[in-house]
């Protein structure tokens, strides 16, 4: 029989991917401790590793190689509440089979089980030509992106994967979604990180100072060019070099480019020697290349040299569950750098505002949101006053339409409510023991699982509304991360009302 093994400190969860797993007629594992997982791999050989990323006591990488050094060839899908991509990317490198964000899709996380599984066997048949070991991947720093929509895990994942990899690399995406922060990151998870990056926007420049910009020039080949000028593929060398916006580049430099990437080889303008070159290309375009290709406009064999590797960033308005955190994050580091501490936080109603608000200029735009808010405003809390007219006018007639159609509002809302729609029994009010004897007529067959969530959810219910819905005091007054607060919030439904309160620090 087959054998999953799920490695995570928290027994509900422990308990949730348990019964999910066992509709795959699998044998499951499990272990709240990186010893006891560590154990149980060495000693029952699971054929795949479900493994918490934020362990106690030893990171869930660290477990994670110490397994790979147990078996390499053992799948290890990491489950984790953190936000950041820095651990999805390190994971990815590492060899992680995959990542699953909290709260758990249960139907996701069966499907890349059994995924797991078939790879497991695949793996398992000899392999013709054998590779050598690989070296353990120094400690790469990168910029820290925020997104936990699926769509940005997609994105973090493949920077990991193709980060390494010395092949080209062609970012994609509307104007202000991060092409240059994926750039970025893909040169500080690279064997070049310690090489140089350049980054050239070739739109910006006319096309003869594009092409020395680029390959440089000789004295003298130009009016003006008093002395011998070395380009960025040049300077370059041995590193990674970034063309921003590589759709507006004319034939010519077109020409000149794909020459560089087919040889390695070049001539800085008005000269005769023949420089080499090692440069890993990274490029961005906002533009449709492959309708420039049909309209001439785009060489066709340098856009397929280009296009090896794509990496797609979706537009904010497309992963608008992102917002929130994007707005946490840039409210805390725009507070520092105004140096306005008196800041808490977004009222909800501008938080309402900011989640509809379509973004077209995408982050690059809500980054410049959060500065006007935060010298616009007079208070601690970011209210809809504060609000640029552009986001508030696009906004306000949706808000107007929404608001004619709901009930009307409570006198005093609690600063934590509970969703409505969960049933009476879940109420912040509920009795335990009478939950239990409830369940316990009703003939149950999970109790433990139930009444677990039941507690919890009371739990957090609870100690938010004490603290005014302060997700680092709740965290301090259970004893447990604020990223498992934020993840039973998530889980449970729980709403905070009136504010949202800085929590990046
Ligand atoms: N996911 C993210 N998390 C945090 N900051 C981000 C994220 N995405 C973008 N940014 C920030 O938004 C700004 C715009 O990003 P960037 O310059 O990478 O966009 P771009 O797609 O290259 O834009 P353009 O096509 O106009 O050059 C930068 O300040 C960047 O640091």
């Amino acid at each position: 029989m087959l054998r999953a093994l799920v490695i995570d400190d928290d027994r509900s969860v422990l308990h949730m991917v348990q019964r999910s797993l066992e509709k795959l007629q699998i044998e499951v594992l499990s272990a709240s401790s990186a010893d006891e997982g560590l154990k149980l791999v060495e000693e029952r050989r699971p054929d795949v590793v479900l493994l918490d990323i934020l362990m106690p006591r030893m990171s869930g990488l660290e477990v994670f190689s110490r397994i790979h050094h147990i078996d390499r060839r053992l799948p290890v899908i990491f489950i984790t509440a953190e936000a950041g991509s820095e651990s999805a990317i390190e994971a990815m490198q590492l060899g992680a089979y995959d990542y699953l964000a909290k709260p758990l899709d249960l139907a996701k996380l069966n499907n890349l089980v059994a995924k797991a599984l078939e790879t497991r066997r695949l793996m398992s048949v000899p392999v013709a030509v054998a590779v050598r070991e690989e070296e353990k991947p120094s400690s790469a720093t990168g910029d820290l992106f925020v997104g936990r929509s699926p769509v940005m895990l997609e994105v973090f994942k493949s920077i990991g994967r193709v980060s390494k990899q010395n092949v080209t690399v062609l970012i994609r995406g509307e104007s202000g979604t991060g092409k240059e922060l994926v750039a970025r990151a893909l040169y500080q998870f690279s064997d070049r990180s310690t090489r140089p990056f350049m980054a050239v926007n070739c739109a910006a420049l006319p096309d003869t100072l594009l092409e020395s910009e680029l390959f440089g020039h000789e004295k003298g080949s130009f009016t003006g060019a008093e002395r011998r000028r070395i380009g960025k593929f040049e300077q370059c060398n041995g590193g990674t070099l970034f063309l921003d916006e590589v759709g507006d580049m004319s034939p010519l430099t077109q020409g000149k480019v794909l020459r560089l990437m087919q040889e390695q080889r070049f001539e800085r303008v008005g000269g005769n020697d023949t420089i080499s070159t090692d440069v890993r290309m990274i490029a961005a375009t906002n533009r449709h290349l492959e309708e420039m290709v049909e309209g001439g406009t785009f060489r066709g064999d340098l856009f397929y040299r280009l296009n090896v590797v794509t990496i797609q960033l979706p537009p904010l308005r497309e992963r608008s569950e992102d917002v929130p955190l994007l707005l946490q994050y840039f409210l805390t580091r725009v507070r520092k750098e105004l140096n306005k501490p008196e800041i808490e936080g977004i009222s909800l109603e501008a938080m309402e505002a900011l989640q509809a608000y379509p973004w077209p200029g995408n982050i690059r735009e809500l980054q410049s949101v959060v500065r006007q808010c935060v010298l616009k405003a007079t208070g601690p809390v970011i209210v809809p006053d504060f609000l640029p007219r552009t986001v508030f006018d696009s906004t306000a007639h949706d808000l107007a339409v929404a608001q004619r159609n709901m009930p009307a509002p409570i006198e005093h809302p609690p600063v934590v409510t509970v969703n409505k729609e969960l049933p009476k029994d879940d109420s912040p009010s509920l009795n335990i023991q009478d939950y239990v004897e409830a369940r316990l007529a009703g003939g149950t067959t999970n109790l433990y699982a139930e009444a677990v969530e039941v507690m919890e959810r009371y739990l957090f219910t609870r100690v938010l509304q004490a603290t005014g819905g302060n997700q680092t005091k709740t965290s301090e007054i259970l004893g447990i991360t604020r990223g498992k607060v934020r993840d039973r919030i998530a889980a449970f439904n729980i709403t905070l009302g009136k504010k949202v309160t800085i929590d990046g620090e």
